[in-house]
């Protein structure tokens, strides 16, 4: 299983752009129209399912919260950080 990062690790490999709130990292991505957004969400599930790491997602008109956390391990870990990684090089 992968590690709890700590909270120093934690704020020295969080991605510019995300946030800590408690367990979860947490970023809102800005779209230029509702389904700009839907089509982000829809590639950010597909790399999550490859990663085999799920996101929660929420998509609003005009932006998409992405919320992660391990939640077999009950908090942030390198897995967190790596999908957040990879959903900001889907973000044009
Ligand atoms: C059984 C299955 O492998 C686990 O539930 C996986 C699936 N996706 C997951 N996603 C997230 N965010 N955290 C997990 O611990 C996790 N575990």
């Amino acid at each position: 299983m992968t590690d709890l990062l700590s909270d120093e690790e934690i704020d020295v490999q969080l991605p510019d752009g995300w946030d800590r709130e408690g367990e979860e990292i947490v970023r809102t991505y800005e779209f230029d129209s509702y389904l700009d957004g839907v089509g982000f969400a829809a590639g950010a599930g597909g790399v999550a399912e490859d990663a085999w790491h799920h996101p929660e997602i929420t998509i609003t008109y005009g932006e998409v919260e992405v919320r992660l956390t391990t939640h077999d391990a009950g908090g942030i870990t390198d897995n967190d950080i790596q999908l957040a990684e990879r959903f900001d090089d889907i973000y044009e």
